[in-house]
């Protein structure tokens, strides 16, 4: 069977999961000129609140490399959001060794080598489980990872993917770590309502993509390549773990 559900391809997950033909599927190209500025996400600014002691331990589930967060006290509001959201474990996507492809949204086209996720769950849901089918269930905010100078923050998280080759291995974060040091200085982003980009693909997320890419190293970037999985040909390194835009079905992307 199937380790992973990349390795038939995402264009087959409709046979198993009708839904990636939905009308709100993710990830999308963002076409920066149809995007609209909405001075309501402005004078309602995103507001990120992580504590330094949230990450509990750094899973390889197989698919991605997983960071599972202790919500306590790790939230955002505000911007598109109308309610509060809590972190409850951040990821990636990411391309072949030194391609430049492997983040899922591109801008006008554009391909990054990678892109973080921070999957947040609404508080007016009792838990993730509960809130993850429902339509303003789960606010994941995309961040684009270029390719440059080491990241510091990322150094930490990045060193540990060696410890966790194989599916299901678990590391614990003994020391403390503030998943805000991720994010671009810069909090302008692209919002539009969208989908899980990995099987079950359900219609639950308030997608917001950071505009500013973040530099990670070129040894940051393989370090991902530390994770490994199943492939048809036996195990192998990690890698190609995206899926394609999606049609965008005449949503609105909106802009800061
Ligand atoms: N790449 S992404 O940011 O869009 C993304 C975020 C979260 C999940 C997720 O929670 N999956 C596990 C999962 C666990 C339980 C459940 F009921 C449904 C379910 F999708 C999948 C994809």
């Amino acid at each position: 069977g199937e380790w992973n559900y990349y390795g038939r391809g995402p264009n087959k997950w409709h046979e198993q999961f009708p839904i990636a033909k939905g009308q709100r599927q993710s990830p999308i190209d963002i076409v920066t000129s149809n995007a609209k500025v909405d001075k309501a996400l402005s004078d309602n600014p995103l507001k990120v609140s992580y504590s330094n002691n949230c990450c509990q331990s750094v899973t390889n589930t197989g698919a991605s490399f997983q960071v599972v967060v202790d919500g306590a006290g790790t939230e955002i509001s505000g911007g598109p959001l109308d309610s509060t959201y809590k972190l409850v474990q951040f990821h990636a996507h990411w391309g072949p060794l030194g391609g430049d492809e492997g983040s899922e949204h591109t801008v006008d086209g554009v391909t990054y080598p990678a892109e973080l996720h921070l999957v947040h769950w609404n508080q007016k849901y009792k838990d993730v489980g509960e809130a993850v089918d429902k339509p303003d269930g789960l606010a994941v905010i995309g961040v684009f990872f270029s390719r440059g100078k080491e990241h510091a923050g990322f150094k930490p998280i990045s060193d540990l993917f060696a410890k966790v080759p194989r599916k299901a291995d678990k590391v614990d974060i003994s020391f403390n770590y503030d998943p805000a040091c991720l994010l671009p200085a810069r909090r302008d982003y692209w919002t539009y309502l969208g989908s899980l980009t990995t099987p079950p693909l359900f219609e639950s997320v308030t997608w917001i993509v950071m505009k500013d890419p973040v530099e990670v190293s070129a040894e940051q970037l393989a370090a991902l390549r530390n994770l490994l999985w199943e492939t048809p040909s036996g195990e192998g390194q990690m890698c190609n773990n995206y899926r394609p835009p999606q049609p965008l079905q005449g949503r609105l992307v909106r802009s800061t």
